[in-house]
């Protein structure tokens, strides 16, 4: 089966054309004021009306309260995306909502994985990320990449899709080494934080599906 993609951070109908040319699975909205990829909610809406369902949609956003939630599933997304400390159980309601729901989990350490299969249970996708550096003014999207050789403890039958610091020049190795079920990426498509470029994603799908 074919590796699941998703490049998130996307901003205008131009890149969204460009992922979808390229063949990218899930394109993905944030919505988190501190991100330079931040989108309001009308800007996702009009851009989630343009996907039209030729992909799926995925807007991504850092423990929302119920009032956002709302505001965010008049969306109609296919996904929302769960990047901050929200428990197993807040994922289970919101899946009750009948949306999808990717977790997005953090790995610095061996003991990072312990809370991976709770997750795997009940998240639609589980997404394994690089830990922000201290100071970053946002917890995914810094281009840090993990030690992958932590997941070799993983349990195999976990599916997961792995994110942090994915690049044309790395992403053959990732696949080789990780073998995961999907990659997750944004900032190694970018020219500048939150600008991404069409010729790095057509390159990336390339080498990626190769
Ligand atoms: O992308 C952001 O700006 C962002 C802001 C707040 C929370 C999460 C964010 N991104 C999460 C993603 O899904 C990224 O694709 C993932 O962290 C990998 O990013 P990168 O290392 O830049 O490829």
């Amino acid at each position: 089966m074919s590796l699941l993609i998703k490049i998130c951070g996307l901003k205008t109908p131009d890149m969204i054309d460009a992922a979808l040319e390229a063949g990218v699975d899930l394109i993905g909205f944030v919505h988190f004021a501190r991100s330079p990829r931040h989108l309001d909610l009308s800007d996702i809406g009009r851009l989630i009306r343009y996907v039209d369902g030729r992909a799926e949609t995925v807007i991504l956003t850092v423990n929302p309260d119920e009032d956002l939630l709302d505001h965010l599933l008049a969306l109609d997304p296919d996904y929302i995306q769960l990047h901050g400390q929200e428990t197993v159980e807040r994922v289970a309601h919101i899946k009750e909502r009948g949306v999808k729901v990717i977790k997005a989990l953090a790995i610095g350490d061996q003991e990072d994985l312990a809370k991976v299969p709770r997750y795997a249970d009940k998240a639609d996708l589980l997404i394994l990320d690089a830990k922000a550096p201290e100071n970053a003014a946002h917890p995914g999207g810094n281009g840090e990449v993990f030690d992958w050789t932590l997941l070799k403890a993983l349990d195999p039958d976990i599916k997961f899709m792995l994110s942090g610091g994915l690049t044309i020049d790395n992403v053959e190795q990732a696949i080789r080494d990780v073998q995961p079920f999907g990659l997750d990426l944004s900032s190694g498509v970018e020219v500048r934080k939150g600008e991404k470029d069409a010729g790095l994603i057509k390159e990336f799908m390339r080498r990626a599906r190769a």
